[in-house]
């Protein structure tokens, strides 16, 4: 019996033309570069678990969270089958001086900011099937 599918909930925290990616250290997409974001927890609003994975990922407090779309996504990278419905959301930094942090060293290598016209490989399979459909999570009035 396969397990259900989990929610995961990205976030495309924008700095300028920038946008913030770490590179996983983790079974499922390894090496390859990811928005930060996690596991949808028991009765979270998809804003504030954006909020709190933000925040405990890279020590970053962010604001104007939106939802822009969701992803459905089937891994079979890893030693078993994963199903996520990925949450794709945008925010902005509270503060647009605060530097990332590397919370978690053990599941990410670190946090850089990367233009969105000159992005880092390899992207993590979700992300990089968004940007090979054309997808931008920029608003239109930022261009
Ligand atoms: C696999 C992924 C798309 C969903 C979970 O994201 P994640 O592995 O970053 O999870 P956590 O940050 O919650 O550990
Ligand atoms: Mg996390
Ligand atoms: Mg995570
Ligand atoms: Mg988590």
């Amino acid at each position: 019996m396969s397990p259900a599918p989990v929610i995961g909930v990205a976030v495309f925290l924008l700095k300028g033309n920038t946008v913030l990616l770490g590179r996983r250290r983790t079974s499922i997409g390894h090496n390859t570069y990811a928005l930060p974001g996690g596991h949808l927890e028991f009765g979270e609003s998809f804003e504030e678990c954006a909020a709190r994975e933000v925040k405990e990922e890279t020590g970053l407090d962010i604001k104007d969270i939106q939802l822009l779309t969701v992803t459905n996504n089937l891994f079979s990278e890893a030693a078993k089958r994963v199903h996520v419905v990925a949450v794709i959301m945008r925010a902005f930094l509270s503060d647009p001086d605060q530097l990332p942090q590397n919370m978690e060293p053990d599941k990410c290598h670190g946090w850089d900011w990367y233009d969105w016209t000159n992005l880092p490989q390899p992207l993590f399979q979700p992300l990089e099937t968004m940007v090979q459909g054309g997808f931008s999570p920029f608003p239109t009035d930022l261009k």
